[in-house]
């Protein structure tokens, strides 16, 4: 629990991105209708709010688009399917694929609804005797930590902690590492920082090693769970194998499984958490809306626990959490670099020129979005997404086309499960202390927490 000294001034409130979330705006030395180049350093980046040129590149159905190479910096955190191409995507894709079915997800919902229980018994220890401040972003960022973790490994959900906190401290080192001066070579330099990244790296290596390996031991047996992630795709993996005969290149090795469950925590864990802290400021911000989802989820679910069905029943939740897609996305533009001379519009392109789709920049485009872009309205996602996009690409939170997120089902029955229960449970205003300041660090976040009053209900 955080407490501040009121402040004097008012906030600002409005949901208008402050310029420096534009990166591109003031950069942009030539513009082609919606197409406009700016630099990042000495490279030239094409970037693109046309809903259709968006739609032809992500749908990458002439093979014309690469992702961005990984920088090796990255490759200490996690590689995997975000980061291939071509045949090796369509493999790791085709296996991981079914860890994300519908019936699995399904099967995941106790431990969604275990990890919200332990959040709102926390909340309710805070709150027991009075109205109380609380900054809840480390709090939704535990709750998605946890999530991943029983999710992804079930029992062995200790030993995932433990990753994940692991991963969390690489995390930093990267970031900081990223934003100061590039020179070549010096990540191999034995200094303090760059020795701790080594010793991370290996921990998480040997820890996730062991925990495969016995995996493979117990599914050789017949006593393998295929319950959590690690376990789906493990046995996806080996019916690959089976299947292929004495094909080469079939299936993942076990360091490519454990670069995989490495990207589950980047790619879920903090996107997740940022979707669930706007939400809860933009419906402190609105309460009526507030009011409204919370009448609704009393209607699906009275005072009982959320189950799959109704969840995917919620029509209010839904559309909220659109909106706050919408205005905050959790990330803030796609990229990727062409293989070869293309034209793009009007543009002739030649190869390796990086192509970045703003998103945060499209969502918020009047000319897409009509004159209340910047306005908090979920009607406009009252008849589903199609209608409110009138069919183009100009929402796309979770990226569109053939790499769509493949978490995205996960990601918002988790926020939902999450949300009914913190309206089931309290009701929620902005405190005084609270700063708004959408801020990025790899995903958007609130810069100074999320400080809110939290009401027993
Ligand atoms: C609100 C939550 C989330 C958001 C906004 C989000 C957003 C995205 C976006 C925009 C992409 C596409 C990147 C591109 O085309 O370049 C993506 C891909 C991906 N996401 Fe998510 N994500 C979320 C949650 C999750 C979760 C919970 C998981 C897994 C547990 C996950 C795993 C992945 C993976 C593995 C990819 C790569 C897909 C591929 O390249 O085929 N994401 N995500």
């Amino acid at each position: 629990m955080m407490m501040r000294k009121a402040r004097s001034k008012p906030m600002d409130l409005s949901h208008r991105i402050t310029p420096r979330l534009l990166p591109f705006e003031d950069q942009a030395v030539k513009t082609y209708g919606k197409m406009f180049v700016s630099w990042i350093g000495p490279t030239p980046r094409v970037n693109i709010m046309d809903p259709e040129i968006i739609r032809e590149i992500l749908s990458n159905k002439f093979g014309h688009f690469a992702k961005i190479r990984a920088n090796p910096l990255v490759g200490l955190l996690a590689k995997g399917l975000v980061n291939y191409d071509g045949e090796k995507w369509v493999k790791h894709r085709r296996i991981i694929n079914p860890a994300f079915h519908q019936e699995k997800l399904k099967m995941m919902l106790p431990a969604f609804y275990a990890c919200c229980s332990e959040l709102v018994e926390k909340w309710e220890k805070l709150v027991s005797l009075e109205p109380c401040e609380v900054d809840v972003w480390p709090y939704l960022q535990n709750l998605t930590a946890d999530v991943i973790s029983r999710t992804a490994f079930g029992s062995s959900y200790e030993e995932g902690r433990r990753i994940f906190e692991l991963q969390m401290e690489q995390a930093k080192f990267v970031i900081e590492a990223a934003r100061s001066i590039y020179i070549p070579g010096f990540r191999f330099v034995p200094t303090r920082k760059n020795r701790r990244m080594n010793e991370i790296y290996r921990e998480v290596c040997s820890l996730l090693k062991v925990m495969i390996e016995k995996r493979e031991k117990a599914m050789k047996l017949g006593e393998a769970r295929t319950d959590d992630l690690l376990g789906i795709l493990m046995e996806s993996n080996y019916k690959e194998i089976k299947e292929g005969g004495n094909a080469k290149n079939l299936g993942l090795s076990i360091d490519e499984v454990m670069e995989e469950c490495k990207l589950f925590y980047f790619a879920g864990q903090e996107t997740t958490s940022t979707l669930l802290v706007w939400t809860m400021i933009v419906l402190s911000m609105h309460p009526e809306w507030q009011v409204k989802a919370r009448e609704e989820v009393h209607q699906v679910f009275g005072r009982e626990k959320p189950d799959f069905e109704g969840l995917n029943h919620l029509k209010v939740v839904t559309m909220i959490l659109n909106e706050v897609l919408r205005l905050y996305p959790p990330g803030l533009m796609l990229t990727r670099v062409t293989y070869k001379e293309m034209e793009l519009g009007n543009v002739r392109l030649p190869p390796q020129v990086e192509l970045a789709m703003p998103i945060l920049l499209v969502h918020h485009d009047r000319e897409l979005w009509g004159e209340d872009a910047e306005e908090f309205n979920p009607e406009r996602f009252s008849e589903g997404i199609s209608k409110a996009t009138k069919n183009q690409v100009s929402f796309f939170p979770f990226g569109w086309g053939p790499r769509i997120c493949i978490g995205q089902a996960f990601a918002l029955t988790e926020a939902k499960m999450a949300l009914a229960m913190i309206l089931q449970n309290f009701s929620f205003e902005l405190s005084p202390t609270y700063t708004h300041a959408p801020f990025t660090i790899v995903t958007l976040q609130p810069q100074y927490g999320a400080q809110l009053i939290l009401h027993k209900l």
